[in-house]
């Protein structure tokens, strides 16, 4: 059987226990999409126990937004993957681009993240994607593929990996790729990992734009920042990708 297409929304740092109420109304969005579509919130890791909690009995799954590579110890402030699952978590983002770029993570320490979450049963979430400078330089490809190598351990199965290609430069922009962009990266993609994963598109996914990324090839879903914060705005594009 194939795994359903996924829509899943990265909260990043955003979502106090106000924000739950979205939480729930999201799952309503979720549950009437029925089984064709999977949905997940990543909220902060302060709320993943309350935001599990509240969304009991919905199918909305709730995942980490990162993960360390240890699953317990000396380090201060940080989450394991055993710690997520206790929380509710099935599902974790790794190797995003604000981590690279905020954490200075490497692909050695997103492939051992990985394999952290794996071990715990977690379906890891592997972001990759080119800067404005890599793909102007037309390396967007190379660094695709280094990024997949170097972060993606041998393993990886449709059942505890997705892959989500997110160009550095179109999130939080409003900028998006060309169809014909995200066409050439996503096949890509998908000649380097096992058959059957799924690869989200990330960066700028709005309710206007959805259906026409959902419609192009080897895409099975987005990862969604901005505007999965509001049931209003996430709603479309859960329905975007149903009808896909
Ligand atoms: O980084 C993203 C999801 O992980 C994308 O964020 P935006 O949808 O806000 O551009």
């Amino acid at each position: 059987m194939t795994a359903p297409k996924l829509v899943a929304g990265n909260w990043k740092m955003n979502g106090r226990m106000v924000h739950l109420e979205e939480a729930l109304g999201i799952a309503t969005a979720s549950a009437a999409a029925g089984d064709e579509v999977d949905v997940l919130l990543c909220p902060p890791a302060t709320l993943l126990a309350p935001m599990a909690s509240a969304l009991t009995g919905s199918n909305t799954f709730v995942g980490g937004q990162d993960c360390h590579a240890n699953q317990s110890g000396a380090h201060t402030g940080e989450v394991s993957a055993a710690m997520l699952v206790d929380a509710g978590a099935s599902h974790v983002i790794l190797g995003h681009s604000e981590r690279r770029r905020d954490h200075h993570e490497g692909s050695a320490d997103i492939a051992a993240k990985v394999q952290a979450a794996w071990s715990e049963g977690l379906v890891a979430i592997l972001c990759i994607g080119e800067t404005e400078a890599e793909r102007d330089a037309g390396s967007t490809l190379t660094v695709l593929a280094e990024q997949l190598s170097a972060s993606l351990p041998e393993g990886a199965t449709p059942e505890n990996t997705v892959i989500a290609y997110e160009p550095v430069w179109a999130i939080g922009t409003g900028r998006t790729p060309s169809v014909a962009q995200i066409t050439e990266a996503h096949a890509a993609i998908r000649a380097h990992v096992p058959a059957g994963i799924r690869l989200l598109y990330g960066g700028s996914v709005t309710p206007q734009n959805a259906a026409a990324i959902f419609a192009t090839d080897n895409v099975d879903g987005a990862l969604v920042g901005g505007a999965s914060l509001k049931a209003e705005d996430f709603t479309p594009i859960i329905d975007a990708l149903k009808n896909a």
